[in-house]
């Protein structure tokens, strides 16, 4: 269901969270991925991975090609304007990826049944158009804010609410700032 205000199609997404590992500007350790909504309910991603995100040798670790893609998957919940949380993940692993490939991730709704919202990924490397290296299946569920008010930790839930910037104050803890 995409909501009547969902950013237009090839608009960027922004990060929801200055610190966030998947997509925070401020995130020294993170993935610094961008993404871009898409058509429906459906956005685009861009992800580089660089020598920290290393398993073998010169090749990406799966824990991070599965963050990437479930921050990407997340990133759907601009198109709802709800906030929901990754329940269940599973990745398929197809090909290697290489230290400097550039994934190129696309991420779509399925279907959605009360609070669960089924979605899928896809990472491919050699542009849009290149061979999928790299998918998942999920299970998001809708929470309200109160699940991230109730559960972080203080110090960063009160430095996010007295952000200075209140863009992105409003980013942090809305889905429709
Ligand atoms: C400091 C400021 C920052 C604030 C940011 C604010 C908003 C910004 C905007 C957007 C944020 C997006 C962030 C993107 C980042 C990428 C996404 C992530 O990595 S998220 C992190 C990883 N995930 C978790 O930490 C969830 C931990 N789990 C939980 O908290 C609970 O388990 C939760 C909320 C997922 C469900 O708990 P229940 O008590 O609310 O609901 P129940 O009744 O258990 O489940 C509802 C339905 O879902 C099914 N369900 C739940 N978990 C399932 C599972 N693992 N497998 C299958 N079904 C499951 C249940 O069977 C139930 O189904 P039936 O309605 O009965 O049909």
């Amino acid at each position: 269901m995409r909501h009547p205000d969902a950013p237009a199609p090839g608009s960027p997404l922004g990060a929801h969270y200055r610190m966030c590992f998947g997509c925070g500007e401020d995130q020294q350790h993170g993935l610094h991925l961008k993404a871009w909504a898409g058509e429906g309910v459906s956005v685009t991603a861009r992800f580089t991975v660089k020598p920290a995100h290393q398993g073998a040798p010169g090749l990406a670790h799966g824990g991070i090609l599965t963050s990437a893609l479930d921050e990407t998957l997340g990133s759907l919940n601009w198109l709802m304007h709800i906030i929901a949380v990754t329940g269940r993940l599973e990745t398929d692993f197809l090909l290697p990826v290489p230290v400097g490939t550039e994934l190129h991730i696309e991420a779509w709704a399925t279907a959605v049944h009360g609070r669960k919202i089924y979605c899928t990924a896809t990472g491919r490397m050699g542009g849009p158009g290149g061979p999928v290296a790299v998918r998942a299946d999920a299970l998001f569920i809708e929470v309200q804010v109160e699940h991230f008010i109730e559960n972080g930790r203080e110090e960063e839930i009160h430095a996010a609410m007295e952000d200075p910037d209140q863009v992105r104050r409003a980013r942090a803890f809305e889905v429709n700032p």
